[in-house]
C-alpha cells in the first residue's frame, strides 16, 4: 500500500507562536520525502499534523486523496518511527515486529508468517527468536522500521530516526532506509535536521526555515540550484559575496562587488540588494580562463583526505573557503600568501541578499 500526501495551505499556531506557515505541497506515492531545517524550523510540528497528532489550525491534508480533518492519528493509513524506538526489550524480535498485528486480532501463526517476511525485508531473516536486547542499534532500528510497516502504513512517518547511531552505522542506515523503502514502495516522509542524511536518502527535500517552505527540490537540484541564500548555507557549503546587481537577462547576471563584477546563473529575482554564492569546490586555484577572478589571502587550510580545505580573506578580509582536490602534491601556497581563485558563471548564483 502507498499513497500520496497533499498538504494543502496548512497553518499551526501555538497561541500567537505560528510552528507553520501556509505550507502547501504535495509528496508522491512511494516517493522518498524528507523535511530538512534547523532544530524549531516546524518539521516535527508538520510530522504530527500528517499524522494526526495535531489537527492544524487552518488547511487541509489529504492522504491518497482522503480528506483527513476530524480523522484521528490511529485511524490514518500512517505509522510513525521515533527517535527513541520504544521497542519492547523483554520480547522476542518477532513479538515486537508482530505486536500492532496482535492488537489487531491476527492469529498467532499469521503473526509469526508476517514477522518473518519482515525480518526477509529489512536483511535480518531468521532471527525472529532473539532478544531486542541482543541486537546492535543499527539492527534495532531495522526491527523498529518492520514493526511500523507490520501493519502495512501506506505512509511511513521517520523522525530523525538515525539520530541516535554513530556516525558509520548512520551512514550504512542511510543506504538500507532507501533500500527497504524501495522494496516497500510506501511512502516515506523523514524529518532531518542533517543535510546529508537528507540528500543521500531522499526523491526530493522540502528545506524548512522558521515554519516557512524555503523550497521543495531534488537533492541535486537543491545543492547546484538552491532558490534562496538560506538554502545556498544550510545545504552544503558555500561562499558569499554581497553586490548590486548590474544586469540580468537569459539566466545569468552580473553583480558589481568590492572585488569587481561578477558574474553567474540568476533568475531574476527582484531585491534591493543580491549576493552571488558559490561552493567551495567550484572554485579553481588559478585564472584558468574560469571567467569570474578573485584574489584571497591564505590563513591556513585543513587536510580531509581525497580534498584540502583552504581557508582564505578577501580584500575586503571577508573568509572565502576553497576545496581542492588531492592531487597528490603539496599546496604551493604558504599561509599569508595571495592567490587567484577563479570561477565559471555556470558554477555559481545570483540570489536576494538576505540579512
Ligand atoms: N505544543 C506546542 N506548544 C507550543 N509551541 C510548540 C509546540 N510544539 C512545537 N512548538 C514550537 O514550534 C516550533 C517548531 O517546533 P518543531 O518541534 O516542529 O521544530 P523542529 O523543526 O522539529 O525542531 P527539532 O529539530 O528541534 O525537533 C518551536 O519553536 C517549538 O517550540
Amino acid at each position: 500500500m502507498t499513497a500520496a500526501v497533499e498538504i494543502d495551505h496548512v497553518t499551526q499556531r501555538f497561541g500567537d507562536f505560528t510552528a507553520v506557515h501556509d505550507a502547501t505541497l504535495t509528496i508522491e506515492a512511494g516517493e522518498f520525502f524528507s523535511f530538512l531545517g534547523p532544530s524549531g524550523c516546524g518539521k516535527t510540528t508538520l510530522l504530527r499534523l500528517v499524522s494526526g497528532f495535531t489537527e492544524p489550525t487552518a488547511g487541509r491534508i489529504s492522504i491518497g486523496g482522503k480528506d483527513m480533518r476530524g480523522i484521528g492519528p490511529n485511524k490514518r493509513p500512517t505509522a510513525m518511527i521515533f527517535q527513541n524506538l520504544a521497542l519492547f526489550p523483554l520480547m522476542s524480535v518477532a513479538e515486537n515486529i508482530a505486536f500492532g498485528l496482535e492488537v489487531r486480532g491476527l492469529g498467532k501463526a499469521a503473526r509469526r508468517r508476517r514477522a518473518d517476511e519482515l525480518l526477509d525485508l529489512i536483511a535480518l531473516p531468521g532471527q525472529g527468536d532473539k532478544k531486542v536486547s541482543e541486537l546492535s542499534g543499527g539492527q534495532r532500528q531495522r526491527v523498529a522500521i518492520a514493526r511500523a510497516l507490520a501493519v502495512e502504513p501506506a505512509v511511513l512517518l521517520l523522525d530523525e530516526p538515525l539520530s541516535a547511531l554513530d556516525l558509520k552505522l548512520r551512514q550504512h542506515m542511510r543506504a538500507e532506509l532507501r533500500a527497504i523503502q524501495k522494496r516497500t514502495g510506501v511512502t516515506f516522509i523523514y524529518i532531518t535536521h542533517d543535510q546529508g542524511e537528507a540528500l543521500a536518502m531522499s526523491d526530493r527535500v522540502a528545506v524548512m526555515r522558521a515554519g516557512h517552505i524555503e523550497q521543495v527540490a531534488s537533492p541535486t537540484e537543491l545543492y547546484d540550484r538552491p532558490a534562496t541564500g538560506f538554502v545556498a548555507g544550510f545545504v552544503g557549503e558555500t561562499n558569499r559575496i554581497p553586490g548590486r546587481l548590474l544586469q540580468a537577462g537569459n539566466g545569468y547576471g552580473v553583480i558589481e562587488t568590492a572585488f569587481g563584477p561578477l558574474s553567474a546563473r540568476f533568475d531574476g529575482a527582484d531585491s534591493d540588494s543580491h549576493a552571488l554564492f558559490v561552493r567551495p569546490e567550484r572554485l579553481g586555484l588559478g585564472d584558468a580562463g574560469r571567467g569570474n577572478r578573485l584574489q584571497a589571502t591564505i590563513e591556513n587550510s585543513a587536510f580531509e583526505g581525497a580534498h584540502l580545505l583552504v581557508f582564505a580573506r578577501l580584500a575586503d578580509g571577508s573568509p572565502l573557503t576553497v576545496q581542492v582536490p588531492n592531487g597528490g602534491q603539496p599546496l604551493a601556497v604558504a599561509p599569508g600568501e595571495g592567490f587567484t581563485v577563479s570561477f565559471a558563471a555556470d558554477d555559481a548564483t545570483i540570489l536576494p541578499a538576505e540579512a
